[in-house]
């Protein structure tokens, strides 16, 4: 059965690793405690039968609330917003304290409604500390209680060594499961962390799969298909040319065939590396699908574009993969298009493509320009200029 909502939102509060998210609620309890404390206390004190300066207890639970008061203010205010705990609980929870050890000597007869005020004042401003503030705001209470404790066994007539001693046993048992708890929500918390950060590094594993090629770490058909159909959306705005170039390769079947798929992986490999190495940062390179690539090149003409493809080719034409004892040496064909007005990314690909085709057949190693073509609407098929 699931938890009510509210419940589910408070539980994700306290185990927030967001402190200002999880101190806020310390905050609200904090006033309610001390709210419900100055009450109890006041109309305990009323009814005692001991003699106590009503006057004192008035003075008292004016300066608790008020001072509680106060800081909310200042909470509300902002001022309080660049500090590390912006809920003031460490202040908030002295003030308490303070004013529940001076209670514990004002009230009397009642005097044993306090360590259960303060059980609550701990239990709640455990879930906005530290483990080591849990212990330094516990040894702050156990020194003002056992303050207390002394001056109201000098004050009060009837004061039992016996009870103080059970309400000082009571701060401590109290004290001891706060430091507990605590640690248990640390843990929980820091579980939780842990477990945001291994969801936040699959999903960025996850990115990278469905936008990488894992062989030559280059962008995936679909992720630069994507990122032509946004470049494209700009130039078409800008103005600025777009040029599509196809690179394939060539006879790599048999580098495959003769040295073995791992020497083809790793020709592939070097093969983007060269291309990527000599061309611009802005311009980008794909793996198209095989030992075929896609570069996109931005804010350049076609002349300087092929004369870039030019350089490609011959170092390509030089690299050299180690393979046992000789070396191996590729080539490439490309074909260049530019993207023409009012034409689609598909059917620059495409123009690419042709041209790609025909550096293949006009012997391999080269690279050719597509001519200026149109898309007659009729059939969707290239009539060249
Ligand atoms: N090692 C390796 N080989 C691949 C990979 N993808 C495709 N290939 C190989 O690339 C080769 C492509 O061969 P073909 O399409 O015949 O082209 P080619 O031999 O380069 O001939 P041309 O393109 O006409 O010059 C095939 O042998 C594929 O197995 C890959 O990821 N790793």
């Amino acid at each position: 059965m699931r938890p009510p909502a509210r419940w589910q939102r408070l539980k994700d509060v306290i185990l927030s690793t967001d402190p200002r998210r999880r101190t806020l609620v310390g905050m609200a309890l904090l006033a309610l405690t001390l709210m419900a404390s100055s009450a109890g206390v006041m109309l305990l004190v009323a009814h005692s039968s001991t003699a106590v300066d009503k006057t004192a207890v008035q003075w008292w639970a004016a300066l608790s609330v008020g001072g509680l008061v106060v800081m909310t203010a200042f909470i509300r205010s902002g001022e309080t917003a660049h500090l590390r705990d912006p809920s003031l609980t460490i202040p908030q929870m002295v003030w308490t304290i303070t004013s529940g050890a001076v209670a514990y000597v004002l009230a009397g007869d009642a005097r044993g409604l306090v360590p259960s005020v303060l059980a609550m004042i701990l239990f709640f401003g455990t879930f906005g500390l530290t483990v080591a503030e849990v212990i330094g705001i516990g040894v702050y209470a156990l020194l003002a209680f056992a303050s207390a404790i002394g001056v109201s066994s000098r004050f009060n007539a009837n004061a039992s060594g016996y009870l103080d001693t059970a309400y000082a046993l009571m701060v401590l048992i109290v004290l001891s499961g706060c430091i507990a708890l605590n640690l248990r929500i640390q843990r929980i918390r820091a579980k939780l962390q842990q477990q945001r950060e291994a969801l936040a590094q699959a999903l960025e594993v996850n990115r990278e799969l469905a936008t990488r090629d894992e062989l030559t770490g280059l962008l995936n058909r679909r992720a630069m298909l994507d990122l032509m159909a946004l470049e494209h959306r700009r130039s078409l705005r800008s103005g600025r040319p777009l040029l599509l170039a196809q690179l394939d390769i060539d006879h790599f079947k048999p580098i495959n065939d003769q040295h073995g798929h791992a020497t083809g992986d790793r020709a592939l490999q070097a093969f983007a590396g060269t291309v990527r190495a000599s061309v611009r940062d802005t311009d980008v390179l794909a793996r198209w699908g095989g030992e075929e690539f896609v570069l996109m090149l931005t804010d350049t003409s076609a002349e300087h574009a092929r004369e870039l493809l030019e350089r490609v080719r011959q170092a390509v034409q030089v690299l050299e993969i180690a393979h046992s004892t000789n070396a191996l040496h590729m080539t490439v064909s490309i074909g260049l298009a530019q993207q023409l007005p009012g034409d689609t990314v598909e059917h620059t690909l495409e123009r690419a493509d042709q041209a790609l085709y025909h550096a293949k057949a006009l012997g391999r190693n080269r690279v050719v320009v597509a001519p200026a073509a149109h898309r007659t609407a009729a059939t969707g098929v290239n009539a060249r200029a």
